[in-house]
């Protein structure tokens, strides 16, 4: 694994690389495969979905079901929140990352911890590192918020971090409870297996601009270890691409929406039946892009597994039971590994495949019977 010690070294601050130093060279640049990140294609297709008609409307809730198992994630509107306030947290992100360096160092991340601001946790020697700045801490359970690492700067950051987080919390249970209506199962089936100690943690995603922007990516390719993320984008720049059929789609903007997508806590839960998709972010060779991503995660003393009713003869249980996700999460990202590899049960297609051919059998001898008695 590691050949410097775990956590213990970050990245330099991509606001203060040199393009010419020897650091962006080797480690950001791809250079095979890596060239023309932004050419994805145009998207239209990513399902936009009704959140004050969603659990009252069945053909929201189709929608929802598609939409999940399809493309894994839905532009979310009328979720309650007004666009002002929306552009309010962007704004304040947006000036944290704008503060001199020294203002914003008193926040830095120490050795060994995932919160505070900073970036890549530097694993192993020939890492390729994204080209961003990042502040990260946990919001929720309330008792364990860090306000260490909670910028005071600018004034109105805190208040209107601990607002959004009430906006999201409400946010998460229409979600969730869709989720689950989606899947037949009881309205509030998904927020039992998260269990009461459910966790919220919130991450800025700053890409200052980059003029190898075609060779370089702002958060490598990755699916998200929550239950759902919620995704702020950037109201002008876009950047966010998602795998589907193997073909890299770009995310479009919609100021007012927030993205949301399913993690692989929720790919585990339902069996399979929703995908937790693969994403990326591209950067842009002038323009900076600013992100706010809201991880939802289930309570790291639950055990979640596949929800009983949706394990069954032709969908046979696909992953095993796992506990505190996030914690093996980080290093398989930076891996470039998937991190659902862990749960996944690996005989799932061999039995699949046995399973219908089992059925096909069972079928053709049942022909065979009726023929003879005719
Ligand atoms: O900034 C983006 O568009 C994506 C961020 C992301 O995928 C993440 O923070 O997990
Ligand atoms: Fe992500």
């Amino acid at each position: 694994m590691a050949e410097s010690n775990p956590g213990v070294v970050h990245g330099k601050f991509v606001q203060d690389l040199l393009l010419t130093s020897q650091d962006f060279q080797e480690n950001y640049v791809y250079n095979e495969g890596g060239v023309g990140f932004r050419d994805a294609l145009d998207s239209g297709g990513i399902p936009v979905i009704d959140l004050s008609l969603l659990l009252t409307s069945p053909s929201e809730l189709t929608k929802l079901h598609h939409a999940l198992s399809s493309w894994g994630c839905f532009q979310a509107i009328n979720h309650g929140m007004a666009s002002s306030f929306l552009d309010k947290v962007r704004e304040v992100s947006k000036q944290f990352f704008e503060l001199p360096k020294e203002e914003k160092m008193i926040y830095e991340r120490e050795p060994n911890d995932m919160e505070g601001y900073g970036n890549d946790i530097i694993y192993f020697k020939d890492q390729k590192l994204d080209w961003s700045d990042r502040l990260y801490f946990k919001v929720l359970p309330e008792d364990q918020r860090k306000f260490k690492v909670w910028p005071e700067k600018p004034n109105d950051f805190r208040s209107t971090v601990l607002e959004y987080t009430e906006r999201l919390i409400l946010l998460n249970k229409v979600i969730l409870k869709g989720i689950a209506k989606s899947l037949n199962l009881e309205e509030s089936c998904m927020l039992k297996e998260c269990g009461d100690n459910d966790t919220m943690i919130l991450r800025f995603n700053y890409y200052p601009p980059c003029p190898m922007a075609d060779h370089v990516l702002g958060v490598k390719p990755h699916a998200d270890g929550s239950t759902i993320t919620c995704l702020l984008q950037d109201k002008e720049v876009e950047g966010l691409q998602i795998l589907k059929d193997n073909r890299w789609f770009k995310v479009p903007i919609i100021p007012e929406a927030l993205l949301i997508n399913v993690g692989d806590q929720i790919e585990i839960m339902s069996n399979g039946i929703f995908h937790s998709p693969i994403h990326r972010a591209v950067v842009n060779e002038v323009k900076d892009r600013l992100t706010v991503a809201m991880f939802f995660t289930p309570d790291p003393d639950k055990e979640i597994g596949p929800i009983e009713q949706l394990v069954n003869d032709s969908r046979p249980k696909s992953y095993k039971p796992v506990k505190n996700y996030t914690d093996i999460f980080f290093q398989y990202y930076q891996k470039g590994r998937r991190p659902i590899e862990a749960s996944k049960i690996q005989l799932c297609e061999g039995f699949n495949r046995q399973s219908s051919e089992r059925k096909l059998l069972k079928r053709a001898r049942v022909t065979r019977k009726s023929r003879r008695k005719a």
